[in-house]
């Protein structure tokens, strides 16, 4: 029984990728399950109808059957749901239209029609799913009322038939209410999830990448580098005597302050490089493709920038400074040893004086 569930469960992940909330996702699901449904159900009416020696029509649901499994396979095989889905819908709508123009068992067989409006909903999205239906709709009147009848291979009452158009379109409405609803709530849900991963990724003052993002990127750069050497430098930047400036100025002059530093930093630096706030008025700089030479320059560049800036409190011009410690990542070294020692050269600078570098370069 538990090797059955997770064959079953194996069936249905087939092709799944792992962006949970993606929409595409949802396509494969319900073209895996719809393949075994649609396998199972047709494979059991096929035995049915050799049964009751309806013989063509056991051969063509024994066909659909087969069809439906080989969309699975096409799936497994090309990863492609266009095609699959194409493949399931197109050869479900021509089985019903078969069934309307046969009668299928003791006429029954269009009581069957009703799952192409959900089906087609599904696989194909709101606008070409009711393409689909409309299109459907107009080859099966026109099969059951050209001449009266003319083209059937049964008989079906005028009231049969009208009834049974009325009752699809209302089918088709509904499902396509219900699409169009799902689809809303789904893109709003998307919306409020990308925002919210954002907001976990962001400062919220500085709207500079936080610690914790800083910390995944940095592990994707060491990641990088052990597969295709290359320097990786790490500078810590802290804003010298920042209590002062609060306790002089007020907190709101200190947060404009850090909002000045942060776009002066991001004018500063190449975009591949990554600018974080590190906590409170400390920020880290990750600096992929760079020696610790080229990362001390970038220092003194940023020392300039800091120099010039304009922080401006009621008239007067406040002036800004900042120490830095630098340090470089190597592949085989441990992010947080890295990190520790651009620490210890940042505690270095502000016990030397402040408003300097201090790097491994000089040891
Ligand atoms: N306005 C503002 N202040 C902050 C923020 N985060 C931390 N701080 C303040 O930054 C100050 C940091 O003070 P200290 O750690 O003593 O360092 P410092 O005064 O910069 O002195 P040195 O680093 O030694 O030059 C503290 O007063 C914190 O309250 C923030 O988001 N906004």
């Amino acid at each position: 029984m538990l090797k059955l569930k997770a064959l079953l469960t194996a069936y249905f992940q087939t092709g799944l990728t792992d962006k949970k909330y993606d929409d595409s996702n949802r396509r494969i699901y319900v073209v895996n399950l719809f393949s075994f449904v649609g396998m199972v159900i047709t494979g059991l009416m096929s035995f049915n109808a050799f049964i009751q020696q309806d013989y063509l029509l056991a051969l063509v649901l024994f066909i659909a059957s087969i069809i439906y499994f080989s969309g699975y396979l096409l799936q497994k095989k090309t990863h492609n749901t266009v095609l699959s889905t194409a493949f399931i819908l197109y050869s479900l709508i021509f089985l019903m239209i078969y069934l309307v123009y046969s009668g299928g068992v003791n006429n029954t067989g269009p009581l069957w029609i009703f799952i192409i409006p959900p089906v087609a909903l599904f696989m194909h999205g709101l606008k070409r799913g009711v393409i689909d239906n409309l299109v459907f709709i107009v080859v099966i009147s026109f099969i059951m009322f050209y001449q009266n009848g003319a083209l059937l291979d049964t008989e079906y009452s005028f009231q049969f038939k009208t009834r049974l158009i009325y009752s699809y379109l209302t089918v088709t409405f509904l499902s396509s209410f219900y699409e169009f609803s799902r689809n809303r709530t789904y893109q709003y849900t998307l919306e409020l999830s990308k925002k919210y991963e954002l907001l976990a990724k962001l400062d919220p003052l500085t709207k500079l990448s936080n610690r914790r993002d800083a910390l995944l990127l940095l592990e994707q750069e060491h990641s990088k580098q052990k597969r295709n050497p290359m320097n990786i430098s790490l500078i810590l930047c802290d804003v010298d005597k920042f209590k002062l400036i609060n306790d002089t100025y007020g907190h709101n002059f200190g947060d404009k302050v850090l909002i000045q530093l942060a776009e002066c930093f991001q004018n500063a630096l190449r975009e591949q490089d990554i600018i974080s706030r590190w906590g409170g008025e400390e920020f880290l700089f990750i600096l992929p493709e760079t020696s610790l030479r080229d990362a001390n320059i970038l220092a003194e560049k940023i020392h300039r920038l800091v120099r010039n800036l304009q922080c401006q409190h009621d008239k007067t011009t406040i002036h800004i400074t900042v120490s830095m410690g630098i340090s470089e990542l190597t592949a085989t070294q441990r992010i947080r040893d890295a990190i520790n020692i651009a620490d210890k050269c940042l505690y270095q600078a502000k016990v030397s004086g402040r408003n300097q570098t201090i790097s491994t370069l000089a040891e």
